[in-house]
């Protein structure tokens, strides 16, 4: 059920989706809605599957078994309806952009029309540039910013056509505290203001927990779905893990202990046994 009553028509739907590679299972039998405005964590250990959930929303990687919609349709590589802050990867040095420019290649001038383009897409850029602080350093080349400033400008450039549904993967590696808390708060307007449904693969649920409405948390071929007060337990971590962890709460924050070194996939019809656990 999800932690915000939405009659609207789900941007995500996930029915009965299985991943696997050989004989290993990324998860199975998942059923997922992601209302629109619904701000969704996903969470797991190092090759759990997030990333290959952004993969299949983007339509770049097929079920194994299932069906997947985005806003009503199977999910089809290239969607301008999908806006997407990747996994950092720095960019070349030589790179022939500036910053401004990296935003304004997300931004779909065909709505305006050519005659007012030039002008609303410099001001769209100016806004977005401005709203993710980077505008002190709009007009230098990507290739020689640090890596907290290229991160901010892929947010910008991720918000850049309102997007129905917005992919964050693992967005705020390598920025400062100070700009981890802007960008998930730009995440999160964007998510409140726009409608836009976000899923947002992390490792750390810290710095977004205020604005998480649901987790979806994957570990060895398992998940299991709600919201953070029902996941993040003692109890269902030590059950996805197939071993004892403890969940404290302190200050807000919330503190893991007893994560194991490695994760046991499940293979084949093992896997089944997630059926207990899905909680969506
Ligand atoms: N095309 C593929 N063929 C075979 N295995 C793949 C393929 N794509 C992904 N995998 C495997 O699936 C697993 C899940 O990968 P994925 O990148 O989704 O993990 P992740 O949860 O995002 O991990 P991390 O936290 O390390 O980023 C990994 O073990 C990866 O090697």
């Amino acid at each position: 059920m999800p932690a915000k009553q939405n009659t609207a028509e789900p941007v995500v739907r996930l029915r009965a989706a299985g991943l696997h590679f050989g004989d290993r299972v990324l998860w199975e039998g998942l059923d997922l809605d992601v209302a629109p405005g619904e701000f969704l964590a996903v969470l797991g250990p190092n090759g759990s599957g997030k990333t290959t959930l952004l993969k299949v929303l983007l339509g770049l990687q097929q079920l194994s078994s299932g069906t997947v919609e985005v806003c009503g349709h199977p999910a089809t590589r290239g969607s301008r309806l999908i806006g997407t802050i990747p996994q950092q990867k720095a960019f070349p040095g030589n790179t022939p952009l500036r910053a401004r420019d990296l935003v304004a290649l997300g931004i779909d001038g065909h709505r305006w029309g050519p005659r007012l383009f030039r002008r609303r897409l410099n001001e769209r850029v100016d806004a977005l540039l401005e709203l993710v602080g980077a505008t002190g350093y709009a007009e230098r080349p990507v290739g020689v910013l640090s890596g907290g400033e290229q991160q901010r400008l892929r947010a910008a450039q991720a918000l850049s056509d309102d997007p129905r549904l917005l992919l964050c993967d693992e967005p705020l590696l390598s920025l400062d505290l100070h700009h981890q808390r802007a960008v998930s708060a730009l995440i999160h307007r964007q998510a409140c203001d726009r409608g836009s449904a976000v899923v947002f693969v992390t490792h750390e649920i810290n710095p977004i927990l205020q604005y998480v409405d649901r987790v979806l948390y994957l570990a060895g071929g398992r998940f299991h779905v709600g919201t953070p007060a029902e996941v993040m337990t003692s109890e269902t971590l030590s059950e996805l893990y197939g071993s004892p962890i403890e969940v404290f709460r302190s200050n807000g924050r919330i503190v893991v202990v007893g994560m194991p070194d490695t994760v046991e996939h499940h293979h084949g019809a093992e896997a089944a046994s997630h059926d207990a656990l899905a909680g969506s």
